[in-house]
C-alpha cells in the first residue's frame, strides 16, 4: 500500500484558557511507497511522533489535510484494518507467557478455523525459545519483537513503530532495524519514527522524511540526502553522519526555512537512482526529483529549466512485487495478499471475529490474568479480612444495644466508605496504564469496545463479590446484628452494589483522566459524594428541590440509608436497652429521627443500581472519547 498525505497540518489545541493553539505540524506532503522502510527522523520535539501519529490515524483531533492510500482518499475504518501501529512503550498484556499472548492475538485477529501462525512467526523473530518466558520477564528487544510478531498475525501491508529502538542497545537495535527491513522487503510499508540513527544503520533505510519544527526539511532516499544537503550549500563533511548532519543543522531555523522551501514542505521527493541513471541533458547538472502533483497520480521529473512527465518503474514494480526474503510462510505470499486472504472473509465485518467470540477470548484473558495475580489476590483477601476484624472490634457486639445509636450510624458509614475507597483507589491508579494498553489493541483492530468492557465487568465481579461477602460477614456477626437470611443477603447485596458504584467512579475518572497522582486522585473524588451524603441527611429539606435531589443521589448517602434500613428495618425487634431510658431503643423512632422512616431499601438500591450504570456508562464513553481522538 502506499501512503500519500498532503498539506497535513495537526494542532494541538491547548486546555489551559488564554494559552494559543500549537501548531505541531504545519502544512507537510509526503509519500511512502510499499515495500520501503522509511524513516521519519528530526530533532527532539520536532513533531516525528505527531506525524506518525496523524498518518496513522493514532490522532484525528486536530488534523486537517488529504491522507490518501494509492492514491485514492482513504477509508479510515478499513485502513485501520490494513495497518498496525506499534507504540514507542512496549504496552503488552502482563502475566501472560509470550505464547498465550500469541494465541489470544491470533483467536482474536483471525477467523476461526484459521491455523493459528504463532509458532512460525515467534520461530521467524527468534521468540520461540522464549515463548515460555512471561511478557514482563522479556528483555527491551524482545518485548519490541513480541510487538511486532503480535501485529504479524494476520500480516497487515502498513507497519508503524513509534521509536522502535529508543532503550536499546546497539547490537539490538541493528537487529531491530534488521527485520523492519524484512518486513518491508515483502512488499510491506514499513515507517517508523527514529532519533539520529548511526550512518550504517541508516543505511538500513530506503526513504528519510526529515522534520524540524513541524516542516519537513527532506524527503526522499537515504543515499540522496548527502547530495541535496551540499546542492543547498550545506555539504556534510567527510566521515561525518549524514543523520547527525542534518539534525545539526536544523539548529538554525535560516537552515530550517531553506531546506524546507526547497523541498516544498516535501512535495519534492528526493531519489539518487534518477540522478544516477539519467544522463545530464543540454550538459547541464540536473537537479532530479520527483513531485507528486495533488490532482494527479504521475510522477514528475523536475530539471531546473524543464519539466518532463514519467513513470516511476522502481513505484509499478514495488507495487507487484512478490516476496523475496523470509522462508516461512508469511514469505511465500505477497503481504498484501495474505493479509487480503485473511480480510475476504469477513469483510463487511470492522472485525475478523464476532463480537460475541471477542467477549469470550477477552474474558477468558481477563480471568487467567486474575488468577495468576496471587499477590495481588493475597493482599484483597488480607484487606477484607483485615478491614473486617477491625471494624468488627470497634463495634463488637453492639449491634443490639439500644443506648448505642450513633454506633449504630458509625457502623453503617463506616461500611459504605470502606467500600467506597477499596473500590475507588484501585481503578484510578491502575486504569490509566490498562487505558493506554487497550487503545493500542483496539485501534489495531483486535477487537471493539463493547465487548472488552462488557469483559472487564464481569471478570472481576466473582473476585469481588466473594470478598465482600467476606468482610459483610466478619461485620454482621462480630457486631451481633441480628440474623435473618434475607436481612443478611440484603446487607452483602448493598456492599456490593455501594463496590461496583465505586470502581464505575473510579474507572470513569481513571479512564477520562491520565491520572498521574491517583492518591490525591481518589479521596479528592469521594469528597463530593461524602460532602452531598452528610449535607443530604442534615439540611435536605432547607435546600431547592433540585439540590434535594442531588444529595439524596450521593451514591454514599444512598448506601449509607439502604444500610440502615436493612439493619433497622425487616421488622427489627426493640433493641435491649441496660440504661434508665434509650430514647433510640425501638427501631422505628431512630428510621423517623433520620427522617428515613418513609423511605424504602428496594428504592435506595434501585438508585444504587441506576448511579452504577451512569458511572459505568460515563466510564464507557470516556473511553470511546479517547480513543476516537
Ligand atoms: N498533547 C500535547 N500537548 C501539548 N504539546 C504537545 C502535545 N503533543 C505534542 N506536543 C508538542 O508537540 C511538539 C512535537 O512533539 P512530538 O512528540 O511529536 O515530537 P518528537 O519529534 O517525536 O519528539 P521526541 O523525539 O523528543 O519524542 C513538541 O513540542 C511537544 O511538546
Amino acid at each position: 500500500m502506499d501512503l500519500e498525505f498532503r498539506n497535513i497540518t495537526y494542532t494541538i489545541q491547548n486546555r489551559l484558557p488564554r494559552v494559543p493553539r500549537k501548531a505541531v505540524i504545519k502544512g507537510v506532503y509526503g509519500k511512502f511507497l510499499s515495500g520501503q522502510l522509511v524513516a521519519i527522523m528530526g530533532p527532539s520535539g520536532a513533531g516525528k511522533s505527531s506525524l506518525l501519529n496523524v498518518i496513522s490515524g493514532y490522532r484525528s483531533a486536530g488534523v486537517t489535510g488529504d491522507l490518501l492510500v494509492n492514491g485514492q482518499p482513504r477509508d479510515e475504518q478499513l485502513f485501520k484494518r490494513s495497518s498496525c501501529y506499534i507504540t514507542q512503550e512496549d504496552l503488552l498484556q502482563p502475566l501472560l507467557t509470550v505464547r498465550e499472548t500469541m494465541d489470544v492475538a491470533a483467536k482474536l485477529k483471525l477467523p476461526r478455523g484459521t491455523k493459528v501462525p504463532s509458532e512460525e512467526i515467534l520461530q521467524e523473530l527468534g521468540l520461540l525459545e522464549h515463548q515460555h518466558t512471561k511478557t514482563d520477564k522479556l528483555s527491551g528487544g524482545q518485548k519490541k519483537r513480541l510487538s511486532i510478531a503480535l501485529e504479524l498475525v494476520n500480516n497487515p501491508p502498513v507497519f508503524f513503530l513509534d521509536e522502535p529502538t529508543s532503550g536499546l542497545d546497539t547490537v539490538t537495535t541493528t537487529q531491530c532495524v534488521k527485520l523492519l527491513k524484512q518486513l518491508a522487503k515483502q512488499g510491506r510499508t514499513v515507517v517508523c519514527t527514529i532519533h539520529q540513527p548511526a550512518a550504517s544503520l541508516l543505511e538500513f533505510f530506503d526513504q528519510v522524511y526529515v522534520i524540524a519544527n513541524g516542516l519537513c526539511i527532506y524527503h526522499g532516499e537515504t543515499s540522496a540526502m548527502i547530495h541535496y544537503l551540499s546542492s543547498v550549500g550545506l555539504p556534510c563533511p567527510r566521515h561525518h553522519n549524514p543523520a547527525d548532519f542534518i539534525i545539526e543543522v536544523t539548529e538554525s531555523l535560516e537552515n530550517i526555512k531553506l531546506l524546507s522551501q526547497e523541498i516544498l514542505n516535501g512535495k519534492i521527493y528526493k531519489s539518487a537512482k534518477l540522478e544516477q541513471s539519467t544522463e545530464p541533458i543540454n550538459n547541464m547538472q540536473l537537479k532530479i526529483c520527483y513531485q507528486s502533483e495533488e490532482d494527479s497520480q504521475e510522477t514528475h521529473i523536475m530539471l531546473p529549466n524543464e519539466h518532463y512527465t514519467y513513470t516511476s518503474p522502481e513505484y509499478d514494480h514495488l507495487k507487484t512485487s512478490s516476496v523475496s526474503s523470509f522462508s516461512s510462510h508469511l514469505s511465500q505470499m505477497n503481504s498484501s495478499s495474505a493479509w487480503m486472504k485473511v480480510q475476504n472473509s469477513s469483510d463487511t465485518l470492522a472485525y475478523t471475529t464476532s463480537y460475541l467470540e471477542q467477549f469470550s477470548i477477552l474474558l477468558k484473558r481477563m480471568l487467567l490474568q486474575i488468577s495468576r495475580n496471587r499477590q495481588g489476590l493475597w493482599i484483597q483477601l488480607v484487606h477484607h479480612i483485615m478491614c473486617g476484624v477491625l471494624i468488627g472490634i470497634c463495634f463488637f457486639n453492639m449491634a443490639n444495644d439500644g443506648s448505642q445509636m450513633f454506633n449504630h450510624l458509625k457502623l453503617c458509614v463506616g461500611l459504605v466508605i470502606f467500600f467506597t475507597y477499596t473500590q475507588i483507589m484501585v481503578p484510578v491508579l491502575v486504569y490509566p496504564q490498562e487505558v493506554k494498553l487497550v487503545k493500542k489493541e483496539h485501534f489495531n483492530s483486535w477487537y471493539s469496545l463493547t465487548p472488552y468492557y462488557a469483559a472487564l465487568t464481569i471478570s472481576k465481579l466473582p473476585i469481588q463479590v466473594t470478598l465482600n461477602i467476606l468482610f459483610c460477614s466478619i461485620v454482621y456477626f462480630m457486631a451481633a446484628i441480628p440474623f435473618t437470611v434475607v436481612r443478611f443477603a440484603t446487607f452483602c447485596l448493598i456492599g456490593n452494589i455501594v463496590s461496583l458504584v465505586a470502581e464505575g467512579v473510579g474507572m470513569a475518572i481513571g479512564s477520562i483522566f491520565n491520572v498521574r497522582n491517583g492518591c490525591a486522585i481518589g479521596p479528592a473524588a469521594i469528597a463530593p459524594f461524602l460532602g452531598l451524603a452528610i449535607y443530604g441527611f442534615d439540611f435536605a429539606h432547607e435546600i431547592s428541590l433540585l439540590m434535594n435531589l442531588l444529595m439524596k443521589t450521593s451514591f454514599i448517602r444512598c448506601g449509607v440509608v439502604a444500610m440502615v434500613l436493612t439493619v433497622f428495618g425487616f421488622g427489627r425487634q426493640p433493641l435491649e436497652c441496660n440504661e434508665m431510658y434509650c430514647h433510640f431503643a425501638k427501631p422505628d423512632v431512630l428510621l423517623k429521627y433520620l427522617d428515613i422512616d418513609n423511605s424504602s431499601v428496594w428504592v435506595e438500591i434501585l438508585i444504587l443500581f441506576s448511579i452504577m450504570f451512569i458511572a459505568r456508562s460515563i466510564c464507557y464513553i470516556g473511553l470511546r472519547w479517547r480513543f476516537a481522538t
